[in-house]
């Protein structure tokens, strides 16, 4: 009885508090769309034109009806762009946006990531990211990560470590194909990559680990697309409780690393340890410097000299008087004392499972898709890649025998990352009215970089929705490429990701001749995927001794 009544006091509470939390979001989203449409009235010449569609909605709907269509995913961007040009207004998200697929514009936004812009990611996600993942730090916190963390992704010692655990990788996911069988390109890619993924950021080989892990990111991951309702038995509570258990896994990691370190000595504990984590760790001492700063935040005096020196051809006036608009993160930083947290290096591993696990594997399997579809492509792949296997049968590889040497298998891989758009674009908050082009972009606003807009335009591209690998012995890769992003926050991850592609391309035409089982189509929201994990029959196996 007194159960009863317990549970039924529960449930009014939870009533009530979803009541309460729902009405006070419904009612901050009025607000500043009434904000918003005021603002609207102070630039009506330069904002770009567009609508902000139905209150409250926005355009939302439309946009993912668009992205979930299976034949016309960019009708959305498609008719804005034919009616208002390649920058305009609507309002995504409970947000004013300004999407751009202007390159040059775009170039001018991923530029001044830092200064003009900062990230602007949804609360739910920064909850599930955690507050000091690179992904969402600003100023010279995230400068001084940002370098630590691409030196250590493009060091060529890295890629000479990673590159037999990659070729094994491969291997021994390929070696449980067998002929006439169905194999699903999708998981097998997300399999092998998220190996790599584990070696890379924590160190950790192939097993109970590993699996364990895999099925938590993924807990993990399906929070982003769901209500960010925190209460028991919702998605968004299981996928906070995954994440703590992975950067708990992460803690005992680097326990365990630190009570081996005292027993071995620190330099033979460097050398073991080639991985994200251990580049962190080593760089204890100056992070947890920057976090002290932003514990104790300083007034700057110069950054309207600051950003006014570096916005080039385009006009930026600034309209801000007292404190800089940046978060309190974004000061200089010349402290060199203390260590760092425990926190911050858990924060950032964490946050890395969060997009690379995916990535590499969609790379992977689109590659595969557009081959599959282009025989000409595949005949071309296929021979550059016996006559390299047969070159150096027997010789021990390096990664730049991959990048020099297999040309077209690169070729393949632009123009995969061109066509599919595997992150279709980032966004950004202005930090101030920001003049750009003739356009302005009001302070506050959304701004969504859009990659995808670039990389389909007729304009730049020729025939831009077919698969063409030979485009690329023209034409260079340029600002108006962009799968990577750009400016400052330029992915780290770009030769590792490249390198675990190509690979993986060069062993698949070199060992197998397969036919695709069915025709697959690509969904585009809320991630990019192959409705049916693009199924292949292995026709054909070949025993190459390498
Ligand atoms: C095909 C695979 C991948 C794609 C398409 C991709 C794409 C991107 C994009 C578009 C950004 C820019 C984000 C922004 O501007 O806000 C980015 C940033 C980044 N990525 Fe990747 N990425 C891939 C794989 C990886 C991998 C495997 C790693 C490392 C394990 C990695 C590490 C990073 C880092 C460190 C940043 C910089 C974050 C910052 O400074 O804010 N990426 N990536």
């Amino acid at each position: 009885m007194a159960n009863t009544h317990l549970s039924a006091l529960a449930m009014f509470v939870i009533t009530i508090a979803l009541t309460v939390s729902l009405l006070r979001a419904y009612f901050k989203r009025l607000v500043s769309y009434i904000r918003n449409r005021i603002q609207l009235r102070r630039y009506p010449e330069n904002i770009p034109r567009g609508t902000f569609g139905l209150p409250l909605l926005g355009e939302s709907l439309q946009f993912i009806a668009s992205y979930r269509s299976h034949t016309s995913p960019d009708a959305f961007i498609n008719e804005r762009r034919s009616r208002y040009g390649r920058v305009f207004t609507t309002h995504l998200f409970g947000k004013p946006t300004v999407m751009s697929m202007d390159a040059e514009v775009n170039r001018f936004i991923l530029n001044n990531d830092g200064r003009l812009f900062v990230p602007d990611y949804p609360s739910s996600i920064q909850q599930l990211m955690g507050k000091w993942t690179i992904l969402m730090l600003e100023g010279s916190l995230h400068k001084r990560l940002h370098g630590l963390l691409a030196t250590f992704f493009k060091s060529d010692d890295l890629k000479e470590h990673l590159l037999p655990y990659i070729e094994a990788f491969v291997q021994q996911q390929m070696d449980t194909w067998n002929v006439n069988t169905t194999i699903y390109v999708e998981e097998e890619t997300k399999r092998m990559s998220f190996k790599l993924v584990a070696k890379v950021l924590l160190g950790l080989d192939p097993g109970q680990t590993v699996e364990t892990l895999q099925a938590e990111c993924h807990n993990y991951v399906a929070g982003a697309m769901s209500l960010p309702i925190n209460l028991p038995g919702t998605t968004f509570h299981s996928s906070l409780r995954s994440r703590s258990r992975i950067a708990e896994l992460t803690r005992q990691i680097m326990n365990d690393r630190e009570t081996r370190a005292r027993e071995l000595g620190p330099c033979v504990q460097l050398k073991l340890h080639m991985d994200m984590l251990g580049a962190l760790m080593e760089d204890r001492k100056a992070a947890s410097a920057i976090k002290q700063q932003v514990e104790e935040p300083q007034p700057s005096n110069n950054i309207i000299d600051d950003m006014e020196n570096e916005v080039g051809p385009f006009d930026c006036k600034r309209r801000m008087t007292g404190r800089r608009p940046r978060s309190k993160l974004a000061e200089n930083s010349d402290a060199q004392n203390g260590s760092m947290t425990e926190e911050i290096i858990t924060d950032n591993i964490v946050s890395f499972f969060f997009p690379s696990e995916d990535s590499v594997g969609m790379l992977m399997t689109l590659s595969v898709k557009y081959i599959s579809e282009s025989p000409r492509a595949l005949q071309q792949l296929r021979e550059e890649n016996i006559n390299f296997l047969e070159k150096y049968k027997g010789e021990r590889l390096t990664w730049r025998h991959y990048f020099m040497e297999l040309t077209f298998t690169q070729k393949v891989l632009n123009e995969t990352l061109r066509l599919a758009n595997i992150t279709k674009g980032v966004i950004r908050k202005s930090l101030v009215d920001v003049h750009v082009k003739d356009f302005v972009i009001p302070k506050g606003w959304a701004t969504f970089v859009f990659f995808r807009g670039v990389h389909l335009d007729e304009a730049i591209y020729e025939d831009a929705q077919i698969f063409n690998p030979w485009r690329w012995e023209e034409k260079v890769l340029s600002s108006h490429y962009t799968p990577f992003g750009g400016g400052p926050r330029l992915c780290a991850g770009i030769d590792i990701s490249r390198l675990m592609a190509v690979v993986f391309l060069h062993h698949l035409v070199t060992r197998y001749e397969w036919e695709m089982s069915e025709v697959d189509s690509l969904t585009q929201f809320p991630f990019l995927k192959l409705a049916k994990k693009l199924p292949i029959n292995i026709l054909r196996a070949y025993n190459n001794d390498r």
